[in-house]
């Protein structure tokens, strides 16, 4: 759901063959047209690009849409590490993110995000943009481990933070709705952070790790 000003901004930008190709891919694959917004698409390759960040790593690909937003801003020396549930939704996105020309730099992890964080910490992998994007009840061990593997400077993002205006339904309680009130609670007052909350689309949190 986009609103009016989303929409008009939307409308400025020429059509994304690489981008359009995700979200067939995704109906004919019968998946959940669930990628990032269009216009946090492009937020993410920027921040990407002015970070510098050239490790990055994102939970949830989907079909591979933020996957391709992500490199676009890294340029060559770019590596992102994917860590998605599905084995059949990464291999609809590898398919995308190779098409995007994207193919050698993406390496995607199948199974539990959290699991998939544990390793790579315990292997001592350290990323510099951190894009979290699945599971909602996740939120806060997802952000606890960026902290965890963060370089300094790096930047973490999170995805979808108002839940469609659940998050700030008082009424409403679900473990899922209070995961991401506790992770915009912690984005907003951890002093290791700097951050913001954006309120468009479904709401993004970006912070920077002091
Ligand atoms: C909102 S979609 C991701 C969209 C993607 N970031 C994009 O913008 O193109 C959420 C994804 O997280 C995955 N997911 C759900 N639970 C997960 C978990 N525990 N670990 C890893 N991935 C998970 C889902 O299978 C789904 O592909």
């Amino acid at each position: 759901m986009t609103n009016e000003n989303e929409q008009y901004a939307d409308s400025l930008y020429k059509e994304d063959l690489d981008l359009i190709r995700v979200r067939e891919t995704l109906a004919a694959n019968g998946m959940p047209d669930i990628s990032v917004a269009e216009g946090y698409g492009r937020l993410l390759t920027m921040l990407v690009a002015m970070s510098g960040a050239k490790q990055l790593l994102e939970v949830g690909a989907l079909g591979g849409y933020s996957g391709i937003c992500l490199l676009r801003g890294a340029g060559e020396a770019g590596r992102l590490t994917s860590l998605e549930l599905k084995a059949e939704y990464a291999e609809v996105a590898r398919g995308n993110v190779e098409a995007a020309g994207f193919g050698q730099a993406v390496t995607f992890k199948i199974g539990d995000g959290k699991a998939s964080l544990e390793q790579l910490k315990a292997e001592g992998q350290q990323f510099d943009f951190f894009f979290i994007d699945a599971d909602k009840e996740g939120y806060p061990v997802y952000l606890e481990y960026a902290l965890a593997l963060a370089t300094p400077g790096a930047v973490i993002v999170g995805d979808n933070v108002f839940l469609r205006g659940r998050t700030m339904n008082a009424a409403r309680v679900g473990p899922a709705i209070q995961a991401v009130r506790a992770f915009n609670e912690r984005i907003a007052s951890d002093e290791r952070l700097l951050s913001t909350v954006l309120p468009g689309y479904d709401g993004l949190a970006i912070a920077i790790v002091k």
